[in-house]
């Protein structure tokens, strides 16, 4: 890992593109750039992420935002990233900065395999004093791996470099306590649990994605990795430096004082599930008190399509879930191997195997920091009886 600090900044499609005339707000890039500049001559190494792809895009395949659907979106993008990135490199060039693009989906980012080769590809950029500049491949998304918005995209990157420092800059100067169009709504300068702000983010502006909602969670995955979480407006002069150095006005969610290991940081702060298992009283227990993973014997259901290698929901018989760990077995191995006998296991898989379902290396116990999910929404299959 790198001695350099390290910063993420993540800015939205309404500082990116201008909302009237659909072209890049090059103002704002270019204070952008120089304040990145600055941060690099402080010693910062600096990841952007930047959203307005499908907002400049949108134009051209002659549609207005509230009326475009997904595929309309993924066709704008494709029309919008490249002149996008045409303005950051004309404005980079008069820094001297030489920038990147890194064009991710859910797949890069939770894919064990996938992600350490993103990861190593950043890193790479990195070593090469490259900026990169992230956005979700929008045109390849489907449901299934898309992200759907560049806050917690953004957060997965900061957790995939190790940052200490993770911006979001937006269209307002911060979080409220509810919607900041509601009367006698009140500022909030420091967060440190976001699970007590979720109810008050409903809404985002006419360009935007996920609204405050999605920077809350992503947040919440920043400080889960030690990073500080910053939310402020996006302004032309200064707008990352005067967050750091406290002379402006922003939402600061402090990074949680015991960061959790890069392993229990991938496992638990997850953009998809693929599926869930459903243990024993005794398993629960065990898995609770880090004593066992889960073995064929404890399953009680299971629910959802998985593959080996994807990340399961682990719920205890009263439906809490206990954790999060990565599967041996596809769904149809685990429906098998739950139901048979030990003398029948190598005829069932084709191969011999003494694997747990999910080994305990692999499993990563909730805490009190980690948000919960709604169960996924397949009916969980029964395993026992
Ligand atoms: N509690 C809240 N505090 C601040 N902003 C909120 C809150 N709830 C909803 N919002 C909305 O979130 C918007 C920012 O999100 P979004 O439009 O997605 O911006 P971006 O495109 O920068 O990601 C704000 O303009 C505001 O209308
Ligand atoms: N990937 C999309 C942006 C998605 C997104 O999160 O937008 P925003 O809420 O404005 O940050 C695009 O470039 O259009």
């Amino acid at each position: 890992m790198s001695e350099q600090k390290r910063i993420v900044i993540k800015v939205g499609s309404g500082l990116v593109v201008s909302e009237e005339e659909r072209s890049p707000r090059f103002a704002f890039l270019h204070g952008l750039m120089a304040d990145i500049a600055q941060l690099r001559s402080e010693g910062y190494e600096v990841v952007l992420t930047s959203s307005g792809a499908a907002a400049i895009g949108l134009d051209m395949i002659g549609m207005a935002p509230e009326e475009a659907g997904l595929q309309d979106k993924q066709a704008a993008a494709a029309c919008g990233q490249p002149l996008i990135i045409n303005a950051y490199k004309q404005i980079a060039l008069e820094f001297g900065i030489d920038i990147a693009q890194v064009l991710l989906t859910s797949e890069e980012l939770e894919n064990a395999r996938r992600y350490q080769n993103t990861k190593n590809t950043v890193e790479r950029l990195l070593k090469n004093g490259i900026l990169p500049i992230v956005n979700e491949n929008d045109t390849v998304t489907t449901k299934e791996i898309r992200v759907g918005d560049n806050d917690r995209l953004a957060a997965k990157v900061t957790q995939m470099i190790h940052a200490e420092e993770f911006v979001m800059l937006t269209d307002i100067d911060g979080l409220y306590d509810r919607p900041p169009h509601e009367e006698g709504a009140q500022f909030v300068e420091t967060v440190t649990d976001v699970a007590d702000y979720l109810d008050a983010t409903k809404g985002k502006g006419l360009l935007g994605s996920g609204g405050m909602l999605t920077k809350m969670q992503a947040a919440n995955m920043a400080q889960n990795a030690g990073a500080t979480a910053r939310i402020a407006k996006g302004i032309i002069e200064a707008p990352v430096t005067s967050l750091l150095d406290g002379s402006r006005r922003h939402t600061r969610c402090t990074a949680h004082g015991d960061p959790q290991s890069a392993w229990r940081v991938w496992l638990t702060d997850r953009i998809q599930m693929a599926g869930s298992v459903t243990v024993t009283a005794e398993a629960a227990k065990g898995l609770r008190e880090g004593t066992q993973g889960i073995d064929r014997h404890d399953l009680i259901a299971t629910s959802g399509n998985y593959q080996k290698g994807d990340v399961l929901h682990v719920y205890d018989e009263d439906g809490r879930e206990i954790g999060r760990g990565l599967t041996n077995f596809s769904s149809n191995e685990t429906m098998l191997l739950a139901r048979c006998r030990q003398d029948e296991v190598s005829d069932v898989l084709g191969y011999s195997s003494h694997s747990d379902i999910i080994a305990q290396r692999d499993f990563a116990l909730l805490g009190d920091h980690n948000l919960s999910w709604d169960q996924p929404d397949e009916t969980a299959l029964a395993l026992t009886g």
